[in-house]
């Protein structure tokens, strides 16, 4: 197989439609309810009409939950919050139906796809279907060495676009993307540095488990740390993930570009996602055009992705759970553009006048 340039995906990214949207916007003119009166949902369904290439937009009938799982090296410095290694525990309330991303997706009767990128874990003890992706048990440490070595990185590129094209092949009509990653927001937060240029105390968050000041000195070190790994590779994003990011990052980041080239759009969840956004977006510049930003995580380094992309998060209801619960509370709100952008009546067209006789 040739060696994987995610500069490539540049060329096979095209924008949503721009003759559906304008089609869409004149639609939502014509319609008796006020201008202005249905606030972000008109933008939000001329979005989606773009995205499908219809006026008017058809509902979103096979959502799904797609979530990428992987453990971090630097979960063993005690950033955490959660002891290293626990990612296993996180898919394992998934598949069990106790998570909170669990609980929603049974309600609103949403399927959920967990895939094992890099959980370390034996694994014996998960269904085949969650771990025969799995590219590796771990990633790196990346404060020291390298998260995957550059066979890895683009095993698990290639692994999130064939996930991708799965789930466009079997009629997923948008995906509520998100991540089960014990120690994930440290080599996420190191990502958006590195590629806005700031420093480690900028993008520092407390994380999942909400971790105390000492920890939080810890895992700020550990960007920086890392931070002087990623800037010789910034050039290059496969490299880049490989340094900094891990088998369930670079995998979100080959999903999120294959998904784009599908036209298969993605509600963004937190800041994992957000990160793999941003890489993907240095990699293909029109990518972020399939995507919405489901909520805001309270992750500093998320906000500064989000901005970077122009994204403006649906939600913002401090929900810092991760496993894509924000991105999938934000789904009814598309669902409900939708409904609005199809299904309101027109005005009914001006009487024809008589032509004048002479
Ligand atoms: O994505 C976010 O912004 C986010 C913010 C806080 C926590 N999380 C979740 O918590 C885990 C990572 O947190 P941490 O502190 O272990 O790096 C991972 O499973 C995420 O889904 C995610
Ligand atoms: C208006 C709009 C613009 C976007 N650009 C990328 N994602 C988007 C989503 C919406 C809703």
């Amino acid at each position: 197989m040739s060696r994987l340039n995610l500069d490539d995906f540049s060329d096979l990214i095209e924008r949503p439609d721009s003759g559906t949207r304008r089609d869409a916007e004149e639609r939502r003119e014509r319609l008796t309810v006020p201008p202005g009166a249905l606030g972000r949902l008109d933008e939000l369904g001329e979005w989606l009409s773009a995205a499908q290439g219809a006026v008017p937009v058809r509902p979103v009938e096979r959502p799904r939950v797609v979530l990428f799982a992987g453990d971090h090296g630097v979960a063993g410095l005690d950033v955490s919050g959660r002891p290293a290694g626990g990612t296993y525990e996180l898919v394992r309330a998934v598949l069990d139906g106790s998570s909170p991303v669990a609980v929603l997706a049974r309600r609103t009767g949403v399927p959920v796809r967990v895939v094992d990128a890099g959980v370390d874990c034996d694994p014996e003890l998960l269904p085949a279907d969650v771990v025969r992706h799995r590219v590796r048990r771990g990633s790196g440490r990346i404060d020291v060495e390298d998260a995957l070595t550059p066979e890895e990185a683009e095993q698990a590129v290639r692994l999130g676009m064939a996930v991708a094209d799965e789930e466009a092949d079997s009629g997923t009509d948008l995906v509520v993307l998100g991540d089960l990653s014990v120690g994930g927001t440290t080599p996420a937060s190191t990502l958006i540095a590195a590629l806005c240029g700031t420093d480690a105390s900028v993008v520092t968050g407390r994380g999942g488990a909400g971790i105390d000041d000492l920890a939080w000195m810890r895992k700020c070190a550990a960007i920086r740390d890392a931070l002087r790994r990623a800037r010789p590779v910034l050039g290059d994003q496969l490299e880049l993930l490989a340094a900094v990011g891990g088998a369930d990052l670079a995998a979100t980041t080959g999903f999120l570009l294959q998904s784009a080239v599908r036209r298969m759009p993605v509600i963004l969840d937190g800041v994992v996602s957000a990160a793999c956004a941003l890489v993907a977006q240095r990699a293909a510049f029109r990518a972020p055009d399939w995507w919405l930003a489901g909520q805001v995580s309270g992750e500093p380094a998320q906000a500064k992705a989000l901005d970077r992309m122009a994204l403006s998060p649906l939600l913002d209801h401090g929900v810092t759970v991760g496993e894509g619960t924000g991105a999938l509370l934000a789904l009814p709100l598309v669902q409900a553009a939708a409904a609005f952008a199809a299904e309101l009546p027109e005005k009914p067209l001006p009487e024809q006048r008589p032509a004048d006789e002479d």
